[in-house]
């Protein structure tokens, strides 16, 4: 077990090494229609399942909250959390449309739905992207292996930031690393006299 502890660890710091060659223009796109969303006024609402769930409550937690930086409150919304919307929706009507029937009440134009699949094939989070672009809102995607269905829903004003990689573990421990850094880059660009050292 010892020697597989330590493939994982290899594994994991290989991904990230090639997801440094890969995805810093993605990301930093990312970070500018991130900007400009809140510059507006405007939200970020974060979704996905399982470890990615818990990744969109991670992001929502640091722009609610904060980051590293002392800075005031951003607004963002994961909708993995409120269990008695979650448990209706998908008792009344599908799990598929647990996240898109939330856009539809909380979105607004202008708005960011931060996507996150390691296969970009998850029905509920298509839908949800779907609903997005109902809502004239524009789509950051963070996924894996070749991108799936999502990679076919992206538009001109969207961004897929896709991690090379085929483990869905692997992707996980990247996508993780993405969401900071577009955390540092949000909180560097609105607010760079609070930079620390
Ligand atoms: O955390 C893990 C695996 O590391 C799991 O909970 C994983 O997120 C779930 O199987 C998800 O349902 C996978 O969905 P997706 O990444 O393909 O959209
Ligand atoms: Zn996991």
């Amino acid at each position: 077990m010892l020697e597989r502890i330590k493939d994982s660890f290899t594994e994991s710091i290989q991904t990230k090494i090639d997801a440094a060659e890969a995805l810093p223009e993605s990301i930093e796109k990312a970070a500018e229609m991130m900007v400009q969303c809140l510059l507006g006024g405007n939200k970020i609402l974060a979704c996905g399942n399982g470890g990615s769930a818990g990744d969109a409550q991670h992001f929502s937690a640091e722009l609610l909250n904060r980051y590293e930086i002392e800075r005031p409150p951003l607004p963002a919304i994961a909708l993995s959390c409120d269990t008695s919307t979650i448990t209706a929706i998908a008792n009344d009507y599908s799990y598929d449309e647990i996240y898109s029937k939330q856009i539809m009440a909380l979105g607004q134009p202008g708005d960011i739905l931060l996507a996150i699949s390691t296969s970009g094939n998850s029905g509920n989070v298509i839908k949800a992207m779907e609903a997005a672009l109902g809502r004239d809102m524009t789509i950051v995607a963070l996924t894996g292996k070749d991108g799936g269905a999502m990679a076919g829903f992206m538009s001109e004003g969207d961004v897929e930031v896709r991690v090379p990689s085929n483990v869905t573990a692997r992707i996980q421990e990247v996508h993780l690393l993405v969401i900071h850094c577009l955390c540092d880059n949000i909180d560097r660009t609105l607010f760079p006299q609070d930079e620390q050292a």
